[in-house]
């Protein structure tokens, strides 16, 4: 995609205390089924929020609720400073949603789309008309414009579907799985798109089940799993939650693994590798202690790898366990 695909800047001028998304003890259940179970969400304005949590974990539940959808069972929840079950009007006139059951319709073009958008959102012809045009050619759409959407890429459609949230200039914008089914290629475009939309203003609200891509974008992340927020906080917080990480040091010469492994008694051997691991934080101050060491104990290694837990172990060992953390903050 080229650079014209990526938003500029429509609200630069949003002043930084605008509100942004918050929700306290947010539940809901499905007859018998609990769905949430009592969750609180802060999203400062401006800033990109990942839900995470795997398949029916009720990313889209909350999503919904927020977004005016359908009611909570309980607890309270601002968007743009409105009540989305007391000021649905209100909220839904500052908010966007694109969601895995997109607003595009098929049999119509791009451009048709954008303009039926345009209608509903009671702009006069000629400026929907302008609007319409720009928000194709910022997503790189303008070709395929007179083209029925049908025959539009995964990845154009999804382009096509934030546009025409886009009609409506909205401060908050939700994102429902927005990158799920796409190629590399696409998703890395998305993501692109998603951070031009930050760097106007916007308030991204996401939902996914790929952690890198909470990685790569959002600010603050949380993971949601058996209707509760097992974590929240920064990619990096998550990250320190579990432990795991360790400096690993291969050899290639046998006799030097196995002097090193008798000088090291406490690091994990792997015999067949001729490595050894040693626990670590990565930290600067941990690493320069474990190199000291080495020289003292006359211990040369081949190859020296720090190893920091990704986000893929942090989900794994919430979600798997089903533990409750919280990080002080
Ligand atoms: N209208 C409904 N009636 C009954 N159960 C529902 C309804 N909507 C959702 N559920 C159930 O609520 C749970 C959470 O669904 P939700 O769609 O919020 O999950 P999700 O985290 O978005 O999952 P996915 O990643 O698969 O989209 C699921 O078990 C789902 O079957």
């Amino acid at each position: 995609m080229s650079s014209s695909a990526i938003p500029a800047p429509r609200r630069a001028d949003a002043p930084p205390s605008a509100a942004g998304i918050s929700a306290t003890g947010l539940r809901k259940s499905y007859g018998e089924k609990t769905v949430l179970d009592g969750i609180d969400l802060s999203v400062p304005a401006g800033t990109v929020f990942a839900l995470l949590g795997p398949n029916g974990a009720g990313k889209t539940t909350a999503v919904k609720i927020l977004s005016t959808l359908i009611s909570a069972d309980g607890g309270q929840a601002r968007v743009a400073g409105h009540d989305p079950a007391a000021e649905p009007q209100a909220v839904r006139a500052a908010i966007g949603v694109t969601g895995q059951f997109s607003a595009v319709d098929g049999l119509i073009t791009g451009e048709e789309n954008m303009l039926l958008m345009a209608d509903l959102n009671h702009l006069p012809k000629r400026e929907g008309r302008r609007v319409a045009a720009e928000l194709l050619e910022r997503f790189d759409l303008t070709d395929a414009a007179k083209k029925p959407a049908s025959t539009y890429s995964g990845g154009m459609k999804r382009r096509l579907d934030i546009a025409m949230t886009l009609v409506g200039d909205p401060r908050i914008i939700f994102l429902d799985e927005p990158t799920t089914g796409l190629d590399p290629r696409a998703r890395h475009n998305m993501w692109q798109i998603i951070r031009g939309l930050v760097s106007g203003g916007v308030t991204v609200f996401l939902t996914t089940q790929y952690l890198e891509e909470a990685d790569q974008l959002a600010d603050s992340i949380a993971v949601l799993n058996n209707g509760k927020i097992a974590a929240q906080g920064t990619a990096d917080e998550l990250k320190r939650l579990i432990p795991g990480g360790h400096v690993r040091l291969r050899f290639s010469d046998p006799a030097a693994y196995r002097n090193a492994a008798s000088a090291l008694r406490e690091a994990a051997r792997d015999d067949e590798a001729l490595a050894l691991q040693l626990p670590s934080d990565g930290s600067q101050r941990e690493l320069r202690s474990i190199l000291d060491w080495l020289d003292s104990a006359g211990v040369e290694a081949d190859e020296l790898t720090v190893h920091t837990p990704d986000l893929d172990d942090v989900f794994f060992a919430l979600t798997g366990a089903g533990k409750t953390q919280e990080i002080a903050r």
